[in-house]
């Protein structure tokens, strides 16, 4: 990939300190959680359903507003930004979606090169001028996730591990400084989810990204993630490496043991 963004200078790249979020008074989803993230790699979550996991990831980018707590990034507590300054730190936190969330009538390019939109103005982004060096970069990431001849193409014409390969190249488009994917393989066949892994991974090497992932199968977790944070009832029962987790651990952070073979 020839695509230059990132360097590998930053050894403070996101500080969780005790994130709290309420949806109704007094019922909190995450009640206290702290993670510090000081190198790139991929950093898997895992938990039962329910307990918190894409909570987290839309308060680090601020799609839901934390009820409490620090998130501390590039020098700014992400939970008291606000307009501007908010505009700009979102557009350091690339976002992949269970769903994709692309723009199903927009071509493939398209929606690649929507992931500058944080980047230009009002007007220009709302007649898409794009430039000519962003559109050149789109086709570049279009060729490394291995797109290039779909580039015209709906998205809608593609399969949900192409559609997957477009998310994240439209993640790196905004030449973010941390990736977030929440449950980026759970609608995809085995061999495409260690696919769409890989290619996170890639990305996460070469462009030196820390990448929180989502993640429900705890053996690929592991087999791609240096870090696991193991989330149970909104708090963190476990952070460390994937061969650190012991059957002790699955059973305190899933509960039961009946499901462990
Ligand atoms: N917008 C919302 N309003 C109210 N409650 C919400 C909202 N979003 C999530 N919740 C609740 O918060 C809890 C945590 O949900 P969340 O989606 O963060 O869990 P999760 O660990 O990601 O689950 P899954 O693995 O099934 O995606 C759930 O009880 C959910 O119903």
């Amino acid at each position: 990939m020839s695509v230059t963004h990132n360097t590998a200078e930053h050894s403070n790249f996101l500080e969780i300190r005790g994130l709290k979020k309420e949806y109704t008074a007094g019922n909190p989803i995450l009640k206290g959680i702290d993670i510090h993230i000081t190198e790139p790699g991929i950093v898997a979550i895992i938990g039962p359903s329910g307990t918190g996991k894409s909570t987290l990831l839309r308060c680090i980018n601020r799609l839901i507003d934390p009820t409490d707590g620090q998130i501390l990034f590039d020098d700014s507590d992400l939970c008291l930004a606000k307009g501007s300054q908010l505009r700009k730190l979102r557009r350091q936190v690339g976002m992949v979606f269970q769903e994709y969330n692309l723009v199903e009538r927009l071509t493939v390019i398209e929606n690649v090169l929507t992931g500058r939109l944080g980047y230009m103005s009002a007007w220009k982004a709302w007649r898409r001028k794009f430039s000519q060096q962003d559109i050149n970069t789109a086709f570049e990431l279009l060729e490394a996730v291995g797109l290039s001849e779909h580039a015209k193409k709906r998205a809608d014409s593609l399969s949900g591990g192409q559609r997957q390969r477009v998310g994240i190249a439209r993640a790196v488009m905004q030449n973010p400084r941390i990736l977030l994917a929440d449950e980026p393989t759970s609608s995809l066949d085995p061999k495409t989810a260690v696919e769409i892994m890989e290619l996170l991974q890639r990305f996460s090497d070469e462009k030196q990204l820390p990448t929180l992932v989502n993640i429900h199968d705890v053996k690929l977790a592991s087999r791609f993630a240096k870090r696991m944070i193991g989330m149970s009832n909104g708090v963190v029962v476990y952070d460390g490496p994937p061969e650190g987790i012991t059957d002790e651990h699955l059973k305190q952070i899933y509960g039961g043991e009946s499901w462990l073979v």
